[in-house]
């Protein structure tokens, strides 16, 4: 097993600045940042403090994980950055842009042009085929799609020979790599993902994972994906780990030991307090 390595976020950026952090031998620019992002819900004796300061840079052309124990706040992480819930203080920037403040109508802007999704429920609409599926967010943004582009994503998903097929003739695994690709097609600035893997089983898990890492490495994509499970996590280049609202840990270059080692040892200091 290889001994984790361990980078520090900068928490020390100005507001608001995209961030930079160190990768290995080299510098890489954030492609979403966060300083200071507070998220509380309710009020008084009974406010849940799901973020409680946190101060995050996702890479650029990057695979990020974000885990942590049940009600850490990995949810209202990705849905702070991802524009789909607004932070109680802090400062959100994805691609140049703040995001934090935006109001609704840019929100929605930001989302369809800028931003793809990937659930846990595929979210496909049933009548569709898999290709008006994958398309589907660029006939709503009236954007023309790029068939050459389409082509290779679709290629890269194995779905070639499916795309004609509506979601209830595709198994678990052709509907979540139907939504991969539905995400990817807009190149959007960053992936967001949260438990792409939790419906599906251990063989299409591996199909999607290793798509979503494909995609990073060959398209040059970002992606921030939410998991709770270590062989997931490890896909990814990088893994932060969230306890009680703050990032209190992160490893690179991920195996599955490497972030059970540190989710124990997570777990063992909650139960210690
Ligand atoms: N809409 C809400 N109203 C009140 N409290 C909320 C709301 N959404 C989340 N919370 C609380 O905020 C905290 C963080 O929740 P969040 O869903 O971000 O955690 P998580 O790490 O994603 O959890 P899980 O792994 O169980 O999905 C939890 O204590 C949760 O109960």
């Amino acid at each position: 097993m290889s001994s984790p390595s361990r980078t520090t976020t900068s928490p020390t950026l100005p507001s608001g600045a995209v961030g930079t952090f160190e990768h290995g031998a080299t510098t890489t620019q954030a492609i979403a940042s966060a300083r200071g992002l507070v998220k509380t819900y309710g009020k008084g004796p009974t406010a849940v403090h799901a973020l409680a300061g946190v101060d995050v840079d996702f890479g650029r052309g990057r695979f990020t994980a974000i885990m942590g124990p049940s009600g850490s706040g990995k949810s209202t992480l990705m849905h702070c950055m991802a524009g789909l819930d607004s932070p109680t203080a802090g400062t959100v920037v994805v691609d140049d842009l703040v995001v934090s403040g935006m109001n609704q109508r840019q929100l929605t802007k930001l989302r369809r042009t800028r931003l793809g999704f990937v659930f846990q429920s595929f979210n496909l609409v049933p009548t569709l085929t898999a290709e008006e599926n994958i398309t589907l967010p660029l006939d709503i943004a009236r954007r023309p799609v790029d068939r050459a582009y389409l082509a290779k994503v679709v290629d890269a998903v194995g779905l070639t020979d499916r795309l004609t097929h509506r979601p209830s003739e595709l198994s678990g695994g052709q509907q979540q790599r139907v939504a991969c690709a539905r995400a990817l097609v807009s190149r959007p600035a960053v992936v967001f993902a949260d438990e792409p893997t939790g419906n599906l089983d251990s063989t299409s898990s591996r199909e999607v994972l290793t798509f979503l890492r494909e995609s990073v490495d060959d398209l040059g994509q970002s992606v921030v994906m939410v998991t709770h499970d270590p062989v997931a996590a490890s896909y990814a280049h990088r893994v932060l780990f969230l306890a009680d609202g703050r990032i209190v840990d992160e490893i690179t270059d991920p195996t599955p030991d490497s972030v059970l080692e540190v989710l124990g040892s997570l777990t063992r200091k909650k139960a210690a307090a």
